[in-house]
């Protein structure tokens, strides 16, 4: 049977957007079918909008902290509207650049929402992005899904009164008081862009210490930091039920205590999305949770189907989703050798202020393998000696494997963390061995030269295997 297109790709998000334009670079017929808006998630309702606000949160505290540079300047108000327009407006222009740069590459754009009838069609009905576009099908060879996730509320009374980082980035104005709920990245990232900003925030989350996952040095290093932001946190405390009371809201938790607030954010995490795709027309299986499996080749349970990106909730970051879609788009359609990423090292940042950035394993991970020597530091950046602001702390950790004498771990929390680590990244990757940090000459002044001056074993961690 011959099909209209080689490939479809359902989404045009991180993931969906690459595996086209590649698989378009190697002279396949490409169509991508996006429902709600180009560029996915991390242009419209994810990184970009987050870090343009992260960065608006932090000149209230740089403009207090020149006054100990000889600035005579005040800090001021800010203006939440004006905010929301400028990040609107680049946004808007990301999107056109999305979209020209699809087209540049000769893929048919689609608008609509994406729905299988069986394993090489697909209907598109009209969705918000085309809300009066007549439905048509298309059929293709390879159907890529790359549909992403949504935000998930947990299931207690009022959680409907509650926002989630969807509407968080188009608030008619900035609450002067929010409860987040969750402590991963969302929860983190947003208590620090309102406390920046103005609001007071509290921080509610289930375990002793926030970012499940990470070093459980750099966690405590975290809680500090958001201790020292001004943010209350309730931990370990989980809400039992959100109730409106007029223009505020009481948060009812688990330990008995009530917050009351203008809003509540709740930060509990994702679902792949998977809602109306058709999924049962296919032999595409799903896990538990939505998740859609695939094989290491990134094939589900039907040929000819592959997902990438968060809808099959691996590394949910985009960088990821981009390295998925490429290596895909070259398996399936190029010449030469696929390009491939090291994911095992995958860096990640919180971007919180300060930021908390991080590569490779943890401690305690690590000693899963062996016994692992680890350097650690902790110390007041320079900004902040003339600053007074003493308690903003620099924590840098490496984690090494004592036979191999290999960093297989690097964890920084402080100004410009994330940037560090991209660098750092690259060592770790490289296998590179903590002789090799030594002998790497600093650039000083910085905080970065901790990274090749921590000389003396801070401590031995002993194998758990
Ligand atoms: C608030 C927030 C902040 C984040 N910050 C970062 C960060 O700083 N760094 C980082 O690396 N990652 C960050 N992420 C994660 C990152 O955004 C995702 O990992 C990434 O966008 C995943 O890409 P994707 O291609 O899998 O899906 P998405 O980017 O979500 O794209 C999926 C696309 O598919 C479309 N779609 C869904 N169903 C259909 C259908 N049936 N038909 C047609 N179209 C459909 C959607 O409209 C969407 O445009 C953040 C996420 C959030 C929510
Ligand atoms: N900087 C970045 O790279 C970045 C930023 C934002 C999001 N992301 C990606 O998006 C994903 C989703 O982010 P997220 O922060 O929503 O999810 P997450 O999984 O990182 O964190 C979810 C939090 O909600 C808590 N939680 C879950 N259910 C709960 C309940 N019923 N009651 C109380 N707490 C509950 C969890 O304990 C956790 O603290 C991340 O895992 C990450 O992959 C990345």
């Amino acid at each position: 049977m011959t099909h209209e297109f080689d490939l479809l790709v359902i989404g045009a998000g991180s993931g969906g957007v690459r595996c086209a334009r590649i698989a378009a670079g190697h002279g396949a017929r490409v169509a991508v079918v996006e429902s709600r808006h180009w560029g996915g998630t991390c242009v419209n309702l994810g990184c970009v909008p987050k870090k343009l606000m992260v960065q608006a949160s932090e000149y209230g505290d740089m403009v207090e902290d020149s006054h100990a540079f000889g600035w005579n300047s005040t800090r001021g108000t800010h203006d939440w509207a004006k905010l929301i327009a400028a990040k609107d407006q680049e946004i808007t222009r990301l999107n056109g650049i999305y979209v020209s740069m699809l087209e540049k590459a000769g893929i048919t754009l689609l608008t609509g929402h994406a729905r299988f009838e069986n394993a090489h069609t697909v209907r598109i009905e009209p969705s918000p992005l085309a809300p009066t576009e007549a439905p048509r099908t298309v059929t293709a060879k390879h159907i890529v899904i790359a549909t992403g996730s949504t935000p998930m509320k947990p299931d207690i009374p009022g959680a409907e009164h509650a926002i989630t980082s969807d509407e968080a980035f188009h608030l008619p104005a900035r609450p002067e008081r929010v409860v987040i709920v969750g402590s991963g990245y969302i929860g983190i990232e947003f208590a620090g862009i309102f406390a920046g900003l103005g609001s007071k925030v509290d921080l509610v989350y289930r375990h002793e210490l926030p970012l499940r996952g990470f070093d459980e040095d750099m966690r405590a290093a975290m809680k500090e930091a958001i201790h020292v932001r001004g943010i209350t946190q309730h931990a370990p405390a989980s809400p039992t039920q959100i109730s409106k009371n007029g223009s505020t809201y009481t948060v009812t938790l688990n330990n008995g205590h009530t917050i009351e607030t203008d809003c509540v954010f709740l930060a509990t995490g994702r679902r792949p999305k998977i809602d109306s795709l058709g999924l049962e027309t296919t032999g595409v299986k799903t896990a538990e949770n939505g998740r859609i499996k695939v094989d290491s080749k990134r094939e589900t349970s039907q040929p000819g189907i592959y997902a990438i990106g968060d809808v099959t909730d691996h590394l949910n970051l985009t960088p990821v989703a981009i390295a998925e879609g490429h290596n895909l788009a070259d398996r399936l359609f190029g010449k030469e050798r696929p390009r491939s990423w090291s994911l095992r090292t995958t860096p990640k940042a919180v971007f919180f202020s300060p930021p908390l950035a991080s590569v490779g394993l943890s401690e305690a991970e690590a000693a899963q393998h062996g016994t692992v020597d680890i350097y650690f530091t902790r110390f007041t950046p320079m900004r902040h000696t003339l600053s007074g602001r003493k308690d903003r702390k620099t924590v840098m950790k490496l984690v090494v494997d004592q036979d191999s004498q290999k960093v297989v771990g690097a964890h920084i929390l402080g100004d410009d963390a994330a940037e560090m680590m991209q660098g750092v990244a690259v060592a770790v990757t490289a296998e590179l061995r903590k002789v090799d940090f030594d002998r790497t000459v600093g650039i000083h002044p910085t905080s970065a030269e901790e990274l090749v001056t921590m000389r003396t074993r801070t401590r031995e961690t002993p194998a758990t295997r």
